[in-house]
């Protein structure tokens, strides 16, 4: 999200569709590996990194562990926890042949501050914003910058107004 803007629009995401986005990921990275490794970029990078890691037989599977956002809030961007030597090591010092997996890209800022790590690694993210969009190599579905993303694992099953009483 561009700081601080509330989101006027949501894409809630149920773990049925996201997990076909992430097979759907999948086969568009099957035709640009093999990686010897996934990064995952947590927390949200988690899930894809396992769905995706288990369709390519992936078995090294290492964190960049980032902090940016309070809920919509977004913060100071901090890195709690870099690759470590061994997953350095497998991708020559720059990242070659290692794949970045988020669970999204919005204003770029954390892809921007992960590629520079390992630049020569493949970034990508199941969902993508307009902003963030040119510094992911592989993504499945973009929604426009205005949109919150709702992730399965953020939510919980509610119930919902009918739309006659102003449901959106
Ligand atoms: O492109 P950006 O504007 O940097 O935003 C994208 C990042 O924001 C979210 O992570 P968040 O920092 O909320 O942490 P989380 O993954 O633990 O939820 C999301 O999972 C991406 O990693
Ligand atoms: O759950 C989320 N949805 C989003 O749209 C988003 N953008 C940055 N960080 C995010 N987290
Ligand atoms: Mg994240």
């Amino acid at each position: 999200m561009t700081a601080n803007k509330t989101p006027n629009k949501a894409f809630p995401v149920s773990w049925d569709q996201f997990h076909r986005d992430c097979r759907a990921l999948t086969w568009r990275l099957n035709e640009t590996g093999p990686f010897h490794a996934v990064v995952a970029i947590t927390r949200g990078g988690l899930v894809p990194a396992a769905i995706v890691a288990r369709e390519l037989g992936v078995r090294v599977i290492d964190t960049v562990c980032v902090t940016s956002y309070d809920h919509i809030r977004k913060g100071e961007l901090k890195v709690l926890k870099g690759i470590s030597d061994a997953t350095a090591k497998l991708g020559g010092g720059t990242g070659k042949d290692l794949l970045i997996v988020d669970d999204l890209v919005d204003t770029g800022a954390t892809a921007r501050v992960v590629r520079s790590m390992i630049p020569d690694a493949h970034f990508a993210t199941v969902y993508a914003k307009p902003l963030g969009k040119p510094l992911v190599d592989t993504f499945i579905t973009e929604v426009s910058q205005d949109t919150w993303i709702y992730f399965p694992w953020d939510l919980d099953l509610a119930f919902a107004p009918p739309l006659r009483d102003g449901a959106a």
